[in-house]
């Protein structure tokens, strides 16, 4: 099924919801202390009603804490938490039938549950829930209802995870990495439940490693580093960039050396430079970022019998930004 027909098939189920008032979500100068370690400092960011938001960051970056928090597992140190309006702590009991929770890789489901029967068993518990079956089919667990949850892969656990999590047709829902380690075919499948949701009314709060995930299912993307806002906006706002740029890929290292020679032979203000991960990209201008330009660095790439390939015009991709804020190094 493709995600668009996810998206109908998910929305004739009539998910719901009450008249939109506040914000999903609203977190204002959270702190999350785990003993000496400051996992989150003073973060602010509101998540609109019906929006997919999702918040990246490096590891250990906080993000894990800062939705748990947001689901009411973890008591803030300080700043405040509202979830639809209430406390997520105080008013857990009320929360639970108007939000979903997917936690990471997966988990949640009884071990020694047959799949059918543990989806039926959260759907019971639901005064309006989406046809187990349904869903199922969605996810590509059909085939597996019959199987104890302990016998599925992880990529089927997490799956089933993210069923039980929807099928309450829950306001809001929380995703912590709802993807991490599935094929493509299931992150496309779950990718659809997503844009279903959306399409649907419903508030996704996702964090994911996936910058390609990010940029075609969120709304707004709020970046966090070391427990603190780097950056916050739609994917568009943060790719935009001031500069257009030229970037390529060569079959042989160009050295700070060969990169001031082809500088040399680019028109003016454009500057050749390596992105550091074996890529190189011209900057310049955006009246010098045209065919001239094109034309003077494969010419170049040809005179020093250099194959150029990946030979891309336009703007920064969503993971440019994430390591130009957060940096390349490993943490
Ligand atoms: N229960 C805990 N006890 C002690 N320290 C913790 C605990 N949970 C998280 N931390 C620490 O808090 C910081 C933030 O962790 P958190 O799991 O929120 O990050 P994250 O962004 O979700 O990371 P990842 O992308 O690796 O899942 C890290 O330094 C982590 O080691």
């Amino acid at each position: 099924m493709t995600p668009s027909t996810h998206a109908r098939t998910l929305a004739a189920t009539e998910w719901g919801g009450e008249p939109l008032r506040s914000a999903a979500v609203e977190v204002t100068g959270l702190v999350k202390r785990y003993g000496p370690t400051l996992a989150v400092d003073e973060l602010s960011f509101t998540v609109p009603r019906g929006s997919v938001f999702a918040v990246l960051g490096p590891n250990g970056a906080g993000k894990t804490s800062t939705i748990e928090t947001c689901e009411g597992f973890r008591r803030a140190d300080g700043g405040s938490v509202r979830v639809l309006g209430r406390d997520p702590v105080r008013d857990a009991t009320e929360l639970r039938p108007r939000v979903g929770v997917m936690l990471q890789a997966g988990g949640g489901a009884y071990p020694g549950a047959r799949v059918g029967e543990m989806l039926r068993l959260t759907a019971s518990y639901c005064r309006n829930p989406i046809d187990p079956a349904l869903l199922l089919d969605l996810l590509g667990l059909s085939d597996s209802a019959r199987k104890p949850v302990k016998r599925l892969s992880g990529g089927q656990q997490q799956r089933l995870s993210l069923a039980m999590a929807v099928v309450g047709r829950p306001e809001l829902v929380f995703l912590d990495e709802p993807t991490a380690g599935l094929d493509p075919q299931a992150r496309h499948a779950v990718w659809g439940i997503v844009e279903a949701l959306r399409s649907d009314g419903v508030t996704v709060v996702l964090s994911t490693h996936h910058m390609d995930e990010a940029e075609r299912l969120a709304d707004e993307v709020l970046i966090v580093d070391a427990g603190k806002k780097v950056a916050h906006g739609t994917p568009a706002a943060l790719t935009r960039g001031e500069q257009p740029t030229l970037r390529f890929r060569a079959d042989a290292t160009l050295d700070a050396d060969a990169l001031l020679a082809l500088t040399a032979t680019l028109p003016a203000g454009c500057v050749a430079a390596s992105t550091g991960d074996g890529g190189y990209q011209v900057t310049g201008p955006p009246s010098a970022i045209g065919p001239h330009l094109l034309a003077a660095v494969t010419a170049w790439c040809a005179e020093k019998s250099v194959m150029p390939s990946d030979l891309q015009v336009g703007r920064r991709t969503l993971e440019d930004v994430f390591l130009d804020l957060t940096g390349r190094e490993l943490r």
